[in-house]
């Protein structure tokens, strides 16, 4: 297939426009599938669930090669499971699915709880409090003592910190990028060493943990030596369920953000109503921007609704653009958690942490942890005695990972 003429290389537009790069191209061109080139290579944009059930296909579109340096050295780490495909992608996968039990869940979410509980005792009325860096401190604490990482109380800011790093910097080519690759380096010999020592017997993993789980993991059976990760994969991987579970402190300043703006739903999530705090999650998650899009690259010619697409094209799925999508989502642009209540949500509809099945395909298996941490932080976020000072609450939708510029500041009046 050519190439339309004038599909000019859109690299610095990804990076200028951010989340609406693609909903823009595609709104341009009137279609759910747009020609472009990022990066000097062919791509098309694609959005909506028959392109998300099309896109997790790994008949049609595959990982490997398919993501660049630029997010591999920050966000995910060299030889991640993000990067795998076919019986070598299930194999790694398993190793965060069989963490995903119900106990598991409500474990974590526990640790967070409390974590916060802890954080908020410590506050001076009237000393304000940045919401999404305290988020940050708590997750860190709570999700390192349930991943049996042995984190010293006055060591969780600094990891906390290149935590956060790792994901702010994965997609700017300025300052914040060179951040998270030296916070990547620290925490992959931090963690490597830990996983070194729990195997020569130096460390106990507790059993069934995250750490425990990743330092027996085996890629493939057979000699279990030569299969056995090496520290420094085990490391990208024990950072792969670390940093992405402290990454839920965006959607937390975004909570908060929301019951700014909505105060109106703080109250049936004070009165501890379940089905309401989880359709309040899943509205946090559809409409404030987290991950922009998702990418592999076509497996062969491909050819979605008559269109052609290129073997060996980048293939890149509009997460932002569906969540947003009105044919989805009546009135996408309003926030109404209501809108979940009762409704049952199928494997290729909301798509902030990707679609399709987590077990098959490349789904992110951390959503049950996502949910429940925000399930538990949320009505505590609500329950809170504060006033909201001036500040820059903009979003910038130009930015991505997106925050409120000011990482939503808080003043507590009382305990
Ligand atoms: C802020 C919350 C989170 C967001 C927005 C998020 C988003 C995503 C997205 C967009 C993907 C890529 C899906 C794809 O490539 O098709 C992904 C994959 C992944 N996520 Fe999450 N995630 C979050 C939380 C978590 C948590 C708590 C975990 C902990 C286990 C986790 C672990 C992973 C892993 C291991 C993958 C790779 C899956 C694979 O390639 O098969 N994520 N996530």
């Amino acid at each position: 297939m050519r190439l339309p003429r004038g599909v000019l290389d859109n690299t610095l537009s990804v990076l200028r426009e951010g989340y609406g790069w693609l909903p823009g191209l595609r709104r341009r061109h009137g279609t759910d599938m747009v020609h472009t080139r990022v990066l000097g290579q062919r791509a098309v944009g694609l959005c909506g669930p028959d392109a998300a059930r099309f896109f997790y296909d790994e008949e049609h579109v595959r990982r490997h090669t398919a993501l660049p340096e630029l997010v591999r050295g920050t966000l995910f780490g060299k030889g991640a499971v993000h990067t795998l495909d076919g019986e070598a992608h299930r194999r790694r996968k398993h190793l965060f699915l069989d963490l995903v039990t119900p106990e598991n869940v409500a474990a974590l979410a526990k640790q967070v709880g409390e974590a916060w509980d802890h954080a908020v005792a410590g506050w001076e009325p009237g000393q304000p409090v940045v919401v999404l860096d305290e988020a940050s401190r708590v997750i860190t604490r709570g999700v390192c003592r349930w991943a049996g990482v042995p984190v010293d109380d006055q060591d969780v800011p600094e990891v906390a910190r290149d935590l956060v790093a790792m994901v702010d910097g994965f997609a700017t080519l300025g300052p914040r990028h060179w951040r998270a690759r030296r916070a990547r380096g620290r925490r992959e010999r931090w963690l490597a060493s830990l996983v070194d020592r729990v195997r020569r017997g130096e460390v106990e993993a507790p059993a069934g943990s995250a750490l425990d789980a990743v330092a027996r993991h085996r890629d493939a059976d057979g000699d279990v030596t030569a299969s056995e990760l090496a520290p420094k994969l085990a490391a990208v991987e024990l950072l792969n369920v670390i940093r992405p579970t402290v990454a839920v402190c965006w959607f937390v300043a975004f909570a908060a953000h929301a019951l700014h703006r909505w105060p109106e739903h703080r109250q049936r999530l004070r009165d501890g109503d379940a089905e309401f705090t989880e359709s309040f999650v899943h509205e946090l998650r559809r409409f404030y921007p987290f991950a922009p899009f998702v990418g592999g690259r076509a497996v062969s010619d491909l050819t979605w609704r008559g269109d052609r697409i290129p073997r060996g094209a980048l293939v890149l799925l509009d997460l932002y653009g569906q969540n947003h999508d009105g044919r989805l989502w009546e009135e996408p642009y309003a926030f109404r958690p209501d809108r979940f209540l009762g409704r049952k949500i199928g494997a290729f509809e909301l798509v902030p942490q990707g679609g399709g099945d987590p077990r098959t395909g490349h789904r992110c298996p951390g959503e049950p942890f996502t949910v429940a941490v925000l399930s538990a932080l949320v009505p505590r976020l609500a329950a809170l005695d504060h006033e909201v000072p001036g500040q820059d609450l903009g979003i910038s939708l130009s930015r991505v990972p997106a925050r409120p510029a000011s990482g939503f500041v808080l003043v507590p009046r009382r305990r």
